[in-house]
C-alpha cells in the first residue's frame, strides 16, 4: 500500500516572496511540483530562480509565503530535508586528487540510506572511468561526477542548476539521457536553464519567471496558448512568379511568402495544387509554429511583438 507522503505533492510554494535591501527579488510565486515531474524554472538573469530554487533547498531565508518540500519547511527542516534532495551546483568542489568511486562512497557515507556506489557511478555513465581521479575526467565528466554527488544518498528530489552550459551538444545530449533515467526512476528534478530546447526535451511542465514573478505556467507544447497558435506556411516563389490569388500576403522581411491560413490542410493543397500545375517550385516550403524561444521572448521582452496571434493569452 502507498505511504501517505507518497500522496503529496513534491514541492509546494504559496505568495513567496524574498527582498534584498528592500528590493524584490521574489515578489509572490506560487509553484506546485508533483512527485516525479521535471520541472524547468525558465527566466532572464536576476529574475529570481536561484533565489527561489535556494530557498526550497533550504540555503536562503524567505521573507513571506509557505514553502513545503514534501511536507516539510525547508526554513525549518533542512535537516530532516537533507536527506529527501540531492543539489547540482554550477561548480562543485569535489577533492580532484580522489578517484570517480572514491568520491561517490565518500558522499554516500553522509547518508542514512544510499544508492550503491557502482549503480550511481552506471547511472551517470562513468563506469569506465571509475577508478580515474577527478583531475584526470573532462570538464564533462566532472559535471557527471556532480550529478552522481548528488545522487548518492539516493533522493527523491534533485535539483539542477543549469546542468549543461557550457557542455558540446553530444555531452548535453547524454546529460539530457541521465536526466530522462533520473526521471524513470520516479525522481522529482527541478532544473534551471538557459536553453529552451533543453526545457522542450525534459521538462514535464515549466515556469517563466520574469522580475521574482511568474509570467506563465504549463506544459513546454502549451505555455502562453502556445498550441493554440495558428500556424504559418512560409515558402520562397521563383523570382518574377507572382503569388496565387488569395495568398497575397505581402513578403517576409528574408523574401518568404508567409501566411497563417484559417484551414491548414485545404491551403496547403491550393497552393501546392497551383504549383504542380504551373510547374512552380516552392522553396523551403515549410510549417512554422512559434518555438517554446519564441514564447519565452515575447513573456520576458516587453518590447518583443509576440510568437504570433494569440501566443501570449
Ligand atoms: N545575496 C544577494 N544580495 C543582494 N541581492 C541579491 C542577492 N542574491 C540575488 N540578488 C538579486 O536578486 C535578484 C534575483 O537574483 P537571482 O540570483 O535569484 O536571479 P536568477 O534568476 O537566478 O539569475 P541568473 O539567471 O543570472 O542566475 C537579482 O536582482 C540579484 O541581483
Amino acid at each position: 500500500m502507498e505511504s501517505p507522503s507518497r500522496t503529496i505533492e513534491a514541492i509546494s510554494v504559496r505568495a513567496l516572496s524574498k527582498s534584498y535591501e528592500g528590493v524584490a527579488a521574489v515578489a509572490g510565486i506560487d509553484l506546485s511540483v508533483a512527485r516525479g515531474e521535471v520541472f524547468a524554472l525558465l527566466g532572464p538573469n536576476g529574475a529570481g530562480k536561484t533565489t527561489t530554487v535556494e530557498i526550497l533547498e533550504g540555503y536562503r531565508r524567505r521573507d513571506g509565503g509557505e514553502v513545503s518540500v514534501f511536507g516539510l519547511d525547508p526554513g525549518r527542516d533542512r535537516a530532516r530535508l537533507k536527506p529527501l534532495i540531492g543539489i547540482v551546483l554550477q561548480s562543485t568542489g569535489v577533492d580532484r586528487y580522489l578517484t570517480v568511486a572514491e568520491t561517490v562512497r565518500m558522499y554516500a557515507g553522509y547518508y542514512p540510506h544510499p544508492r550503491p556506489a557502482d549503480e550511481v557511478i552506471d547511472l551517470v555513465g562513468l563506469s569506465a572511468k571509475r577508478n580515474s581521479r577527478v583531475v584526470k575526467l573532462s570538464g564533462g565528466q566532472q559535471r557527471r561526477l556532480d550529478v552522481a554527488v548528488a545522487l548518492a544518498g539516493d533522493p527523491e528530489l534533485l535539483f539542477l542548476d543549469e546542468p549543461t552550459t557550457g557542455f558540446d551538444p553530444s555531452a548535453r545530449h547524454e546529460a539530457w539521457q541521465i536526466v530522462r533515467d533520473l526521471a524513470a526512476l520516479g525522481k522529482t528534478v527541478l532544473l534551471t536553464t538557459h536553453y529552451m530546447d533543453e526545457a522542450q526535451q525534459l521538462a514535464d511542465r515549466v515556469a517563466v519567471i520574469s522580475a521574482g514573478r511568474i509570467v506563465a505556467e504549463g506544459t513546454p507544447d502549451s505555455l502562453a496558448g502556445r498550441d493554440r497558435v495558428r500556424p504559418r506556411v512560409r515558402c520562397r516563389l521563383p523570382g518574377g512568379v507572382a503569388a496565387p490569388e488569395g495568398f497575397a500576403a505581402a513578403p517576409a522581411a528574408d523574401g518568404f511568402l508567409e501566411f497563417a491560413p484559417d484551414d491548414l490542410t485545404a491551403a496547403l493543397h491550393r497552393l501546392t495544387g497551383w504549383a504542380i500545375d504551373r510547374g512552380v517550385e516552392l522553396e523551403g516550403l515549410q510549417i512554422v509554429r512559434p518555438s517554446l524561444e519564441d514564447v519565452y521572448l515575447s513573456l520576458t521582452d516587453p518590447t518583443a511583438s509576440g510568437p504570433g496571434e494569440g501566443a501570449a493569452r
